[in-house]
C-alpha cells in the first residue's frame, strides 16, 4: 500500500511582481506504508515546498498529490496525518499539557481516552516534569519536543515531519530517532525532511535527494551505502616488508605486525590470490563509505555542472 504518492509536481514562486523563482520542477515519488523516508537537500532545495504542497497549504502549479490514494488535501485523507511545520508557533501561554488535550479535541480524541494518551505523550516526549508550565518559559528543544508530541496525540497512521531535530542537542536528536523507530515498529509511515544524513542512515528505509527543485536521487539507504563502495580493505600479518611489491594504487599502512591495505575493487582478485600465497590474511571488508559522504559528492558535482552551464 502507498502511503505517500507525489507526481509531477511542480511550482514557481513569483517575488517583487517579476522575479520568478522555481522551487520545485517535475518531482515524483512515493512512499510505501510502514516506511521510514527520508527527504533531504540543501537550503533552498524544495523541501519544505514539497510538504507543505503534501499538506494543502500550496498549491501546486501542475502534479497532484495523495495519502492513501486519496488527494492530500482533503480533510479526510489529511486526518490520517501528524503533522510538525518547519516554524511551529505555538499559544504560549498553553501549558505542554493543555496544548495536547487541545489537539486531541481537535482530532476528536475521545473524551475517556483523551487524559490517558496526553500522559502517554509527554511521558514519550520526556516532558512530564514541565507539563504544567507555560511554554514561554521551556526551551527551544523543548518546544520542538511538543511539536513532535502535538503529531502523536490521535495515533495517526502516517507522520510528515519537516526538520524534527532542528534545534535539538545530541540527546533530543536520539529521543526523536528513537520515537520514529517506536512509530515504525507499530506499523506507522514517517516521512521526515532533515539536513542531519546521519540520522537519515541511521532510521531511514528510503531516502529521497532534493537538489535545485529537482529529484536527483531516490532509493533505498542500504542499496545506496552497499553500492557506493570501490575499494576493498585488506589486513594481513607480516612483520617485515610486504611481499609481493604492491601495484600503483593500492595504499599500505603498517601497524606493528600487521599491514593495512587499500585495494581498488577491480584489483582485488588478482591481488589476494598473490598476498594470500606469501601471507596471512587476516581480513577483507569492503571499504564503505557514509551516506553524507556519498551525498555530499553528489551535491558538488551537481553545483560544479550547474556552474558550467
Ligand atoms: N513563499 C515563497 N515566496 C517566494 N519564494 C519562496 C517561497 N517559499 C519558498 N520560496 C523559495 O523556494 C525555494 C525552495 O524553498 P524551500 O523552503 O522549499 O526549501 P527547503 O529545501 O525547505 O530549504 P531549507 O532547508 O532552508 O528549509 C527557495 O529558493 C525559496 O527561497
Amino acid at each position: 500500500m502507498t502511503a505517500i504518492d507525489v507526481s509531477s509536481i511542480s511550482k514557481t514562486f513569483t517575488k517583487k511582481l517579476t522575479h520568478k523563482v522555481r522551487a520545485l520542477n517535475d518531482v515524483s515519488f512515493s512512499v510505501p506504508h510502514g516506511n521510514v523516508f527520508g527527504f533531504i537537500g540543501p537550503n533552498g532545495a524544495g523541501k519544505s515546498t514539497t510538504i507543505k504542497i503534501l499538506m494543502g497549504l500550496l498549491r501546486p502549479d501542475a502534479g497532484s498529490t495523495s495519502f492513501y490514494g486519496k488527494n492530500s488535501h482533503l480533510p479526510e485523507a489529511r486526518g490520517r496525518v501528524g503533522y510538525l511545520a518547519e516554524n511551529p508557533a505555538y499559544y504560549d501561554y498553553l501549558t505542554p499539557r493543555e496544548l495536547l488535550e487541545f489537539v486531541a479535541r481537535y482530532y476528536k480524541v475521545p473524551g475517556a481516552e483523551s487524559a490517558g494518551k496526553v500522559d502517554e505523550v509527554l511521558r514519550l516526549i520526556e516532558l512530564t516534569h514541565a507539563a504544567d508550565r507555560p511554554i514561554r518559559s521551556l526551551s527551544k528543544g523543548m518546544v520542538q519536543r511538543i511539536g513532535l508530541g502535538q503529531t502523536l496525540v490521535h495515533d495517526p497512521d502516517l507522520y510528515i515531519l519537516d526538520e524534527p531535530m532542528s534545534g535539538l542537542d545530541p540527546l533530543g536528536r536520539a529521543l526523536v530517532t528513537d520515537i520514529i523507530q517506536q512509530l515504525k515498529a507499530r506499523g506507522k509511515t514517517v516521512f521526515f525532511s532533515t539536513h542531519i544524513i546521519h540520522d537519515v542512515e541511521r532510521v531511514c528505509d528510503d531516502v529521497a535527494l532534493l537538489l535545485g527543485g529537482s529529484l536527483q536521487f531516490c532509493g533505498a539507504v542500504k542499496s545506496v551505502i552497499d553500492g557506493s563502495f570501490n575499494s576493498y580493505e585488506v589486513v594481513i600479518r607480516r612483520s617485515d616488508e610486504l611481499s609481493p611489491s604492491l601495484p600503483d594504487g593500492v595504499a599500505a599502512t603498517r601497524e606493528g605486525d600487521a599491514w593495512r591495505l587499500s585495494i581498488p575493487r577491480d584489483s582485488l582478485n588478482a591481488l589476494l590470490s598473490s598476498l594470500s600465497r606469501e601471507n596471512e590474511l587476516l581480513s577483507v571488508e569492503p571499504e564503505r563509505r557514509t551516506l553524507e559522504q556519498i551525498f555530499l559528492d553528489l551535491i558538488k558535482s551537481h553545483r560544479s555542472a550547474q556552474g558550467r552551464e
